[in-house]
């Protein structure tokens, strides 16, 4: 049996737009799966699809292998958290929160909705209206009205996106917390990868409708399944082992494989291989060199400051083999 969200070759169609091509992933109770990928790669479809807001054209998906196509919206039993909080304007954050346990008495009512303000970090706040909040907070709020129900999964998409960078970060980091503590099953929406790879145990990585890869963050990390997987998670360079060996790489590729030089795989190092600077810029954290490889190639090397000649010595210390 498998237990949990299992989507299985789902098809959505916009028109002769197919926005989701012969997508399967299951999301086993407790888990977190990403869904990351450029924009209009069917992120968003697809939570839509798995929430019912979007009708499927082929395949299915299912919960506890009880099929859902043809179960409505609110019977799922889904929450769910999109980019802007869409808060009730006029009731109180309390009310916000209690929205969706019309079956408990008043007494149970207000426990539950202090129980989700403390989870969220909002203790005291039950009185405050919408528009008192920041943006982060009314996410806060957002969050703690999806999950005071109990849902069975959790459905987000971008739920940050609207947030500036540090509270994005902030923000991200509480969320896994909270959505572990709770050991709630959620689908994450978010063309960030820094935030998927925070907030989701697996990442489902889309382009143009199709799944290309889902794995753990490490697995990504070591082991992409293409180039273009490597190449959508940063790498800019796809280089031979001769080519790898003269920057100093020990490893072996087998046949019919290349490395995929993914950033920080090529560090500064004072007995590396000699490259030719061709250009610099800042980062928020320090300087990208852009350095010309033995072969050609473009790719990038973070220094903690500019570069003052022509030339930086470099070492390629990883990289990940990937089909050429
Ligand atoms: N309501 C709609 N009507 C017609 N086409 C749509 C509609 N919504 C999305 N699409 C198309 O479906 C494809 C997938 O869009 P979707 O919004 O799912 O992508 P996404 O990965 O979530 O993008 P983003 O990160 O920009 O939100 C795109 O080609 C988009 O233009």
């Amino acid at each position: 049996m498998v237990a949990g969200l299992d989507v299985r070759d789902a098809r959505i169609a916009y028109g002769k737009v197919t926005a989701v091509d012969g997508v399967s992933l299951q999301v086993p109770p407790g888990s977190v799966v990403g869904l990351l990928g450029p924009s209009g790669s069917g992120k968003s479809t697809l939570l839509r699809g798995i929430a019912g807001l979007e009708p499927l054209v082929g395949g299915s998906v299912s919960w506890d292998e009880e099929d859902l196509v043809g179960v409505k919206v609110f019977k799922r039993n889904f929450g769910m958290v999109f980019q802007d909080a869409q808060l009730f304007p006029t009731m109180s954050v309390g009310r916000n929160i209690a929205y969706g346990l019309g079956k408990l008495g008043r007494a149970e009512q207000r426990a539950r909705v202090e129980e989700m303000l403390d989870l969220v970090g909002l203790p005291g706040y039950a009185d405050r209206r919408p528009t008192e909040l920041s943006g982060g907070q009314a996410q806060r709020v957002a969050l703690a009205r999806s999950l005071a129900p109990s849902p069975r999964a959790l459905l987000l998409d971008e739920p940050l996106s609207a947030l500036d960078t540090g509270l994005r970060r902030r923000l991200a980091e509480d969320l896994s917390r909270i959505l572990r503590e709770t050991h709630t099953t959620a689908v994450y929406v978010t063309h960030d990868h820094q935030e998927a790879y925070t907030i989701a145990d697996q990442v489902a990585i889309l382009a143009e409708g199709r799944l290309l890869q889902l794995d753990d963050p490490e697995a990504l990390r070591t082991a992409p399944a293409s180039r273009e997987v490597a190449a959508f998670l940063g790498a800019r360079a796809f280089i031979t082992e001769s080519v790898a060996r003269q920057l100093g790489w020990q490893g072996t590729l087998g046949s019919g494989e290349i490395l995929a030089v993914l950033p920080s795989a090529l560090i500064l190092a004072e007995d590396g291989t000699e490259v030719e600077v061709l250009d610099q810029g800042y980062t928020v954290d320090d300087v990208e060199i852009g350095v010309r490889l033995p072969d050609g190639q473009r790719t990038v090397v973070s220094a903690p400051e500019r570069a003052d000649s022509g030339t930086v010595r470099v070492r390629l210390i990883g990289g990940a083999p990937v089909p050429a």
